[in-house]
């Protein structure tokens, strides 16, 4: 049995590689697009989950992860920004106020139907943001393919207040989480 990562992101396997070097990477292509009225928690489960599962269809007797994050605020979920105008728009929305990041993670079993799941939060509050700076950063590119159009490991680091949760769930991957779960799945 392997263990795969159904994921393209760069950032999450660099932090599966500090729970462990053993594993595959496999992109899942799923369609991320989410039915509207789901809460942030139940959205985040739905997408890891489908990960998971489209890549374990693959490869049924291999040990698949899928994850996924989204930012909520005001009732609203925000994905990856569409385009650069979306991401400055999103930018506003967070500037000077507390938003929530869900990521939630789908470890798939081999045996017929074992599947574990569970869903982390962290609350981040922005600094307020100058209009210079929205567009400064939206024109540095790192906003593109982020959920909530910012990096908390890259340049966004400089507009983040505070953190109340775990730092690697707001990057894509809650490190302390999944390596209890692998743990108790004896996968370690
Ligand atoms: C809020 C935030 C998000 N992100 C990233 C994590 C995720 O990669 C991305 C959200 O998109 P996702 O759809 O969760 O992940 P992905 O498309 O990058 O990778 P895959 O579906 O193949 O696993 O936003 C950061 O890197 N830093 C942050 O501070």
């Amino acid at each position: 049995m392997s263990l795969i990562l159904a994921s393209a992101s760069p950032r999450r396997q660099e932090l599966l590689r500090l729970i462990t070097e053993d594993f595959l990477v496999h992109n899942s292509n799923i369609d991320e697009s989410l039915v509207p009225g789901l809460s942030p928690a139940d959205a985040v489960l739905l997408l890891a989950r489908r990960k998971a599962l489209a890549v374990q269809q693959e490869c049924p007797r291999d040990a698949v992860i899928g994850a996924d994050t989204v930012v909520a605020i005001d009732g609203f979920i925000l994905g990856k920004p569409r385009d650069n105008a979306d991401a400055a728009l999103m930018l506003r929305q967070l500037s000077g106020r507390t938003h929530e990041v869900f990521t939630g993670v789908c470890l798939a079993l081999p045996a017929p139907g074992m599947e574990n799941a569970f869903v982390s939060r962290a609350q981040v509050t922005f600094a307020p943001l100058g209009e210079d700076e929205i567009l400064s950063y939206v024109a540095s590119g790192e906003p593109a393919d982020k959920a909530g159009a910012y990096g908390i490991q890259g340049l966004g680091a400089r507009f983040i207040e505070r953190i109340n949760g775990d730092y690697y769930t707001v990057m894509g991957l809650p490190v302390c989480g999944l390596y209890h779960l692998m743990r108790e799945q004896g996968l370690l």
